[in-house]
């Protein structure tokens, strides 16, 4: 959608409707520094002309108010004054301060808000083939740590580097208004801290993004554990696991043992550069007050304008490497902007899904040489059962990628038509809708068993819900549960077995009643004679839908209307199971195999 963009820009579109709070931020930044840096000029003027007896150099205005409390010896009288308007201004800068990190803050929510979500739309609309390219984990870090180091950047550093820019530009004009020779050797030291802190924050991030990959290893280590905990028991691998886990946690722990190292060098060396600036100040601007080229009150307020810009300036270049850092996390989440969403002619049509599908010379390859599928032909007749036989990675489910346009066929690469229209002119969502399917590790989400089936519609009720996993066998079996429809399945659906998992994914395709179903192998983890009875229960009550069956099974498929057998993405045979029993291919084989080994102990496999 967003093709065009690029790192910072990015901020740009997304901090509409923000931008005025960002402004009130920095004006209430400009008035802290301001107020902040009134406060040794206070100190000066008391020192100088009130406590001395330095002329003042004020205009009207100011003098007006100075001639009404007194002048010179009623101030004298009434020091009180000059404290009070410290502490005016010290409320100042602290309400000032306030309203800049609280409106800031705001300000970046409400960007950091677009930018998820626009990131989040924008994903969902992806195709198919980009989720399959990318990891999972990599597209959570990019959607979650990534843009949290841009809302630190928005929120923290950008302040911080503009409050640090208002710093310097205001003490220098300060500076220069009491005395050029000193500022001059401020003027000298400033590029010196920036430098040092830059060059030592660039060697640190370097060691910081080391670290950061050591704690990604160590949570791929207690991930993968996690998850594949059950073949790590079965095979006797907890030793090696908490090996594994220890040395990668000992990589990391040094790491940061060596950063705290590193940062305290450079900190320490940091208060050193900055240490002798302030005490270049002071033996500077002794000698200078001495030697009367500056008032005892100038020579004061020099020294606090120094001490007050050396923090931020040795922090400037860890603003510097936050900002190369924030450059990255931006980098990466563009990359995901710049894909190009899936979007539907506006031309396309949304046409009955109850006719014939048909496939034309297809021919189809992902992103290899090799075809998957080559030049295969064959028609499913609208309400009938059509079944796909093939071995593994022959290209069945490529079929029914195609069919649900997860990939879409290029041009020359033949045609898949329903009811005569291409595919690629129907709406993807229009089409999606219309063909259900159940996987062979259907996903089921981590809510009630009653909200995983009533999924596909919010219309249903408990009835319709108990209907379809009666028809889908599953329905005695959620009734054992102590709750019942309202089990809640476990991360991934672990408290059902492999078999409930897709009867319950089969009671949802049921219940969506699509014009088209696939069965995906879904019914693998289902033993025969519950299969049995699902396809005699779908014959008897889905009849006007189309369902295509894939399997390895030959008495999943044997009742079906036609079977296509599929060899290395050729169509090997086609027919009803009698004929291909006559013809005596491929077919043939695998039933005698199959019916072989039923014979032995008993069951079909
Ligand atoms: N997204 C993909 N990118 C590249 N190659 C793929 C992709 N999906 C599948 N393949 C390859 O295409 C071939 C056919 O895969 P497909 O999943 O269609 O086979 P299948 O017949 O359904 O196999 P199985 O019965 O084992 O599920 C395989 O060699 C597989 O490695």
């Amino acid at each position: 959608m967003k093709k065009d963009i690029s790192d910072l820009k990015i901020i740009i579109p997304f901090s509409k409707g923000y931008q005025y709070l960002i402004v009130i931020s920095a004006v209430a930044t400009i008035i802290k520094v301001a107020a902040s840096f009134a406060m040794p000029q206070i100190i000066r003027f008391t020192v100088d002309s009130v406590i001395d007896n330095v002329p003042f150099s004020f205009n009207q205005t100011i003098m007006y108010f100075i001639e009404l409390v007194g002048g010179r010896e009623g101030i004298r009288q009434n020091l009180w004054i000059s404290a009070a308007i410290i502490l005016i201004l010290a409320v100042i800068t602290s309400f000032s301060d306030f309203i800049g990190r609280y409106i800031i803050a705001k300000g970046t929510e409400g960007i950091i808000k677009n930018i998820r979500n626009n990131l989040y739309n924008h994903i969902q609309k992806l195709p198919y083939s980009w989720h399959v390219k990318n990891q999972t984990g990599d597209i959570i870090q990019r959607s979650t740590s990534d843009v949290d180091v841009v809302r630190n950047f928005i929120s923290t550093q950008l302040s911080e580097m503009f409050r640090t820019i208002m710093l310097v530009i205001i003490s220098l004009i300060l500076m220069f208004s009491m005395n050029v020779k000193l500022t001059l050797i401020v003027l000298i030291f400033i590029p010196v801290v920036v430098l040092y802190s830059s060059i030592f924050y660039g060697i640190l991030s370097k060691k910081f993004l080391t670290a950061d990959e050591a704690e990604g290893e160590l949570f791929t280590v207690t991930q993968e554990n996690l998850t594949g905990v059950r073949v790590v028991r079965a095979f006797g691998r907890e030793k090696y696991e908490i090996d594994k886990f220890s040395e990668k946690n000992n990589k990391f722990s040094e790491l940061w043992v060596k950063l705290g190292y590193q940062l305290g060098y450079y900190w320490g060396i940091g208060d050193f550069v900055t240490g002798s600036l302030v005490m270049t100040i002071v033996i500077a601007g002794s000698i200078f007050a001495v030697d009367g080229a500056i008032t005892l009150g100038e020579f004061m307020a020099f020294a606090s304008y120094t001490a007050m810009i050396a923090w931020p300036l040795r922090s400037f270049g860890r603003i510097l490497g936050e900002l190369s850092k924030t450059k990255v996390s931006l980098e990466r989440i563009c990359e995901i902007f710049r894909e190009q969403e899936e979007t539907d002619d506006s031309d396309s049509l949304t046409p009955d899904m109850n006719k014939d599908i048909e496939f034309k010379n297809v021919t189809f390859r992902y992103e290899g040489n090799t075809p998957i599928l080559d030049d295969l032909s064959f028609k499913i007749e609208a309400g009938s059962t059509f079944a796909i036989l093939g071995g593994t990675g022959s290209g069945k489910s490529t079929l029914m990628h195609l069919l649900n346009r997860l990939y879409d066929l290029p041009d020359g690469c033949g045609t898949i038509t329903i009811g005569g229209v291409d595919i690629r002119k129907i709406k993807r969502e229009s089409l999606r809708k219309n063909i259900g399917m159940v996987l062979q590790e259907p996903f089921l989400f981590s809510k009630t068993i009653k909200e995983n089936i009533g999924i596909v519609d919010s219309d249903a009720d408990i009835k319709q819900i108990k209907e379809v996993s009666s028809i889908a066998h599953v329905d005695d079996a959620i009734e054992n549960f102590s709750n019942g429809y309202d089990t809640i399945v476990g991360e991934r659906g672990v408290t059902l077995s492999g078999g409930q998992k897709q009867r319950v994914a089969i009671a949802r395709m049921l219940l969506q009643n699509t014009p088209i179903m696939v069965f995906d192998d879904s019914l693998s983890a289902v033993d025969s004679e519950t299969d049995a009875k699902i396809r005699a229960a779908l014959k008897n009550g889905k009849k006007s839908s189309t369902v295509i069956l894939i399997s390895h099974r030959i008495t999943t498929l044997m009742q079906a209307d036609m079977i296509l057998v599929l060899d290395r993405g050729k169509a090997a045979d086609i027919g009803t199971h009698e004929e291909l029993l006559r013809r005596d291919g491929i077919y043939k084989n695998i039933y005698d195999v199959q019916m072989n080994i039923a014979d032995v102990d008993g069951t079909v496999i």
